[in-house]
């Protein structure tokens, strides 16, 4: 058995948490891979011992598990190791939010302990592809978004048209700031923000939300996850912006943009004590009436 680990940022307390980490695989005699660049931050000596990857070709069916230490962000950064090799992702926190990282720093061990008990629940994410017509060199290798796929605009205050075509025929054209096609794991985030629902992790769905639409007639619209999206913009600048999830690249008006869900999904490691509905309880309020 063998897990790896991934983070982003090096803090004062990385080297503590990773420290807890490596002493618990050392006890259990299991390997343990780090990512180079994460490695090469770290001041410990044991994690000095370790082998590591540098990219996602390095990593094969061998690993029992990825472990991403930090917080959304780095989970979000984490599935570009992972993509469709089926490794899952135990997520620690050690940001802020840690709506998808959802072991605390205190309960490492303990939560280790169950993953090798195998007292988990492999929670199962669909993620959206995007291709591009015609080609875009910057969208072709990691072209695959856990979140959402947002188009925005770019240099201008002026909106952006986004005409928009579900299975070949026409919905509508957005006359909006930009537009957020999101999975249900996605539909925690951007899309939240700018009023769309909350869908549970398993649905087989997605949502559709306009970002500042200038319309009373344009609600966020849930649609079956199978439905093949077709976007193309216009507007008063030559290019605009396209984001799959924390990556982002500038796109040319002529582009039209295809999204559907991807081949392969994402498994996400959970215990029973941090299910999906205690997390939007505990981290996004869900519900909270000081009234009663
Ligand atoms: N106005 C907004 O709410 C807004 C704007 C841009 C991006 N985002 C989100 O941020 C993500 C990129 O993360 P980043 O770290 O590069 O940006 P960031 O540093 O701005 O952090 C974004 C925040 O969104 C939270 N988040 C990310 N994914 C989430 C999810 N599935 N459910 C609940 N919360 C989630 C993170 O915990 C973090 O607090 C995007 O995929 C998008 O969902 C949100
Ligand atoms: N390896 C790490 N060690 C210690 N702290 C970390 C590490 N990685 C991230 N953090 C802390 O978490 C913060 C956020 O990290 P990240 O970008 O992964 O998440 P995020 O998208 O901002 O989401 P969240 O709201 O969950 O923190 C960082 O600014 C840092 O304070």
């Amino acid at each position: 058995m063998k897990f790896a680990i991934y983070g982003q940022y090096y803090q004062n307390n990385t080297d503590e948490i990773v420290e807890k980490v490596l002493s618990f695989f050392h006890r259990h005699n299991i390997e343990v891979i780090i990512e180079e660049q994460f490695l090469n931050s770290l001041k410990l000596p044991t994690a000095k011992k370790c082998q590591s990857f540098s990219n996602h070709c390095e990593l094969n069916e061998n690993i029992f598990a990825l472990i991403s230490i930090g917080g959304d962000g780095t989970i979000l950064r984490a599935v570009t190791y992972v993509r469709d090799k089926n490794i899952p992702i135990i997520g620690i926190n050690a940001g802020r939010l840690g709506f998808l990282a959802t072991v605390q720093i205190e309960n490492i061990e303990n939560s280790l302990e169950k993953v090798l008990k195998k007292d988990y629940i492999l929670s199962k994410r669909s993620l959206l592809s995007l291709s591009c017509t015609p080609k875009n060199p910057d969208l072709v290798d990691l072209n695959f978004a856990l979140n959402e796929v947002t188009v925005s605009r770019k240099d201008t205050t002026s909106m952006i048209t986004i005409e928009t075509h579900l299975d070949g025929e026409y919905l509508n054209s957005y006359w909006a700031d930009g537009l957020i096609i999101s999975t249900p794991t996605g539909s925690t985030g951007y899309s939240l923000s700018c009023g769309g629902p909350i869908l549970t992790p398993e649905v087989s769905s997605l949502v559709i939300t306009p970002i500042a639409p200038h319309n009373l007639n344009a609600r966020p619209l849930v649609i079956k996850d199978d439905t093949i999206i077709d976007l193309k913009i216009s507007g008063r600048e030559d290019e605009y912006l396209v984001s799959l999830d924390s990556r982002i690249t500038s796109v040319t008006n002529e582009t039209i943009l295809h999204i559907e869900k991807s081949p392969f999904e994402i498994n996400l490691i959970e215990f029973k004590e941090e299910s999906f509905l205690k997390t939007i309880r505990k981290k996004l309020l869900w519900g909270e009436d000081r009234r009663n």
